[in-house]
């Protein structure tokens, strides 16, 4: 078996819930345990078997990946990864009825298709060992998640002895399933007869646009959930692999934090040695924490659980920082705190300030806010901004460039 995978990366629109990130940074390269957040597809497609292809599909300009891609050719010599533009979203499936003929240059049988805004171990190899011992079209990543979350998601209802999906409703109104799916699939390349089928059918839906050109009436996108993946259950040719692991979505900033952590505590289990680690006169570590090596840390400053440090970054001495990222350039002074937040490229935490949020009790919550209020949560501070000496932000989002003077608390500073 040749298997191709696509990472579908979306577009400049999509970010919107991870602002303010996302105005300096895609979220797809936003950093979680001190790599881009889809640096982590790619390193559990590296070790599936016979994979040597990998294309980005979105609709980002084509210099946004450049750079990102001159690393992982590095990285991975044996990986030929590529970026694929459409003009416009195409929708979860358009992109590759679009690039059909790109997927299937070289013959591949199978092709992998992963969201970027998930986050899990990637059980590739587990799931393709599943795919071949069905009869169906596809294998979707399942996972089970609280009863009350369910209907943000794709609803799936399988067959417990053969795991065949019999039902695959969409972000349903009522309650259906909590089985639902992370965004990772495995196609068989006879997939691609099966979207021109219901490009067939939704042709019935046609309309022309004030332009004369042909548009489908939900503005010529195509579903790969709703399009594929029902009519796919309803002629029982849809499997789904359920994962045990853990598995996050990435929308709001907020929610990168969380991911980093299990990202973090997964290193811990494969790769202790990518963490910091106590050394004689270091400073204290505790529990799984990223730092880079241009990175400066007084010997008396504490970092952990769940820290991410970035590159060119300095912590001052008495600095406390647990459950945290920060970015690039970051300069934290003597004693500051700073706990459940994020900290924006090249700002600055003043002596003895506190920047902190809340974590979010809800499972794969997606909300920013609630009723139009701000949700407690993570605490953000966009590129650039800086905090003055003992002051606190708690529960803030902050855009960037901002002076903060005095200590502010569940406010958007704009
Ligand atoms: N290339 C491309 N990518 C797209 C487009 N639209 C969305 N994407 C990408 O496709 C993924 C899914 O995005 P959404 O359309 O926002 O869907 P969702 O609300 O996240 O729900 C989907 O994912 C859930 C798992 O995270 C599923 O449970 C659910 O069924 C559905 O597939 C993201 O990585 C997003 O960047 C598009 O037009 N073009």
């Amino acid at each position: 078996m040749h298997p191709k995978a696509i990472i579908l990366v979306g577009g400049p629109s999509r970010g919107t819930r991870f602002r303010p990130l996302s105005l300096n940074v895609p979220k797809p390269l936003f950093p979680v345990a001190g790599k881009p957040i889809i640096s982590h597809h790619i390193a559990a497609l590296s070790k599936v078997e016979d994979l040597k292809e990998i294309l980005l599909i979105g609709f980002f300009e084509d210099s946004v990946f450049s750079s990102f891609l001159q690393d992982a050719a590095r990285e991975y010599p044996n990986l030929h990864i590529r970026y694929l533009r459409e003009y416009q979203s195409l929708g979860t499936a358009g992109g590759l009825y679009h690039f059909r003929d790109e997927i299937l240059r070289g013959n591949p049988d199978q092709v992998f298709v992963l969201h970027a805004d998930v986050a899990c171990t990637f059980p590739l190899v587990a799931m393709k060992k599943a795919h071949e011992g069905h009869r169906g079209l596809c294998t979707i990543l399942g996972t089970r998640v609280p009863r009350d979350s369910a209907n943000n998601f794709g609803c799936l209802v399988a067959k417990p002895d053969t795991n065949e999906v019999l039902h695959y409703v969409e972000k349903p109104e009522s309650f259906i399933s909590n089985l639902i799916s992370c965004g990772v699939y495995l196609f068989d390349c006879a997939i691609f007869d099966e979207i021109r089928k219901s490009l067939e059918n939704k042709k019935g839906n046609v309309e022309t646009d004030i332009y004369g050109r042909e548009v489908f009436q939900d503005g010529n996108k195509l579903r790969l959930e709703q399009d594929l993946l029902r009519p796919l259950a309803q002629a029982r040719k849809l499997f789904v692999h359920e994962t045990k692991d853990f598995w996050r979505q990435i929308k709001t900033a907020g929610s990168a934090v969380p991911v980093n952590g299990l990202y973090l505590e997964q290193l811990l289990q494969t790769n202790p040695e990518k963490l910091a680690k106590n050394t004689p006169g270091g400073p204290e570590i505790v529990g799984a924490v990223y730092v880079h090596p241009t990175a400066q840390i007084d010997p008396q400053a504490k970092l952990g659980p769940n820290v991410s440090i970035g590159p060119n970054v300095f912590i001052g001495k008495g600095a406390r920082i647990r459950d945290s990222i920060v970015l690039d350039n970051v300069d934290v002074k003597q004693n500051a705190c700073i706990l459940h937040a994020i900290i924006g490229w090249n700002s600055m935490i003043g002596c003895w300030s506190r920047v902190e949020g809340t974590p979010s009790a809800a499972h794969n919550s997606t909300a920013v806010t609630k009723s139009g209020l701000k949700i407690q949560s993570i605490t953000i501070l966009g590129k650039e901004v800086s905090v003055k000496d003992e002051t606190i932000i708690r529960n803030c989002i902050v855009l960037p460039h901002k002076d903060l003077k005095s200590s502010c608390e569940n406010e958007i500073v704009m």
